[in-house]
């Protein structure tokens, strides 16, 4: 169904810590969980690869320090892989490992290529600029400098993301939790990026302002063609949202497969254990 992946992970690792003798001449692997006992280095994400396709969700779903958002920050540049390879499928980037790069070619591939939406908002929003003033500072690292074109963008995108457009010029602050998330969105979404990740971006609003929320990514999903990560310890925002599934525990991918199959026959113990949980 698909062509070439638009982003393709190698062996991605992330490790926490300096490592001793112990586990440094070990497979890491062998570890019960993601550290080591002796020093306390932290193995937060093992050996993962995976690739993401034109225009598909893909889901990451695991327990709280599985290693999700650290696989996320590191694939946006928030946290550095300690290994692997990041290739990225664009005319300006083709066959590079985009983690090789300086930090100015890896802001260039941010500011155009990447989107991503926190669960947090104050860590993707500006709370004391005004909505479209934070959709406007994303236009401008991306190299727009025309204002009356920033405006309609930013209004394009606001409306899009359901905020009353007499609201604009609010600061997010006084916005609702909700709210807050739909400003995030239209954020990531200004530079009409092809990849978006999104971490845990329902987790802590109420289930009907989640449901919208949720309903909102689809829809941009469908229209705008974006391939989207989406990280989340909710099986049910998985299966609303992700074409396919990758489930991870102690850092390591256990399991991945069409989501449909990962939830309705689950092989590994740990994704049975999930999944039966929730019945
Ligand atoms: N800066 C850091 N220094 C040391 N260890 C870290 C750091 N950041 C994360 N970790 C560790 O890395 C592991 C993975 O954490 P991560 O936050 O990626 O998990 P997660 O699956 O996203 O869980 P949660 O949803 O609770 O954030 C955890 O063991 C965590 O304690």
């Amino acid at each position: 169904m698909h062509d070439e992946p638009i982003l393709k992970i190698q062996r991605l690792e992330k490790v926490f810590g300096r490592g001793c003798s112990h586990c440094q001449h070990e497979d890491t692997r062998q570890l019960e969980k993601n550290f080591c006992p002796y020093c306390g280095t932290v193995y937060a994400c093992r050996n993962i690869s995976f690739e993401l396709f034109p225009g598909e969700i893909l889901g990451i779903v695991g327990e709280s320090g599985s290693g999700k958002s650290t696989l996320m920050q590191c694939l946006y540049f928030d946290e550095t892989a300690t290994g692997g390879e990041m290739f990225i499928n664009h005319e300006d980037f083709k066959g590079k490992n985009i983690f090789a790069l300086s930090n100015q070619q890896k802001r260039n591939v941010r500011n155009h290529i990447l989107g991503m939406v926190y669960q947090n908002p104050t860590k993707g929003l500006k709370m004391n600029f005004s909505s479209i003033g934070n959709i406007a500072e994303k236009l401008i690292a991306a190299g727009n400098r025309h204002v009356g074109e920033m405006e309609r963008v930013g209004m394009e995108l606001l409306d899009k993301v359901h905020i009353p457009l007499f609201r604009m010029k609010e600061e997010p602050k006084r916005f609702s939790g909700g709210m807050q998330q739909r400003v995030q969105i239209a954020k990531a979404l200004s530079n009409y990026p092809p990849i978006l990740f999104l971490d845990e971006v329902t987790t802590g609003l109420d289930l009907s302002v989640q449901a919208s929320v949720l309903d909102l990514i689809k829809t941009i999903q469908r229209e705008m063609g974006i391939s989207m990560i989406v990280v989340s310890h909710d099986l049910a925002v998985i299966r609303m949202l992700a074409d396919r599934t990758m489930v991870m525990l102690n850092g390591e991918v256990i399991e991945a497969g069409l989501t449909d199959q990962v939830l309705e026959d689950p092989q590994d113990a740990y994704t049975q254990q999930l999944v039966y949980s929730l019945l």
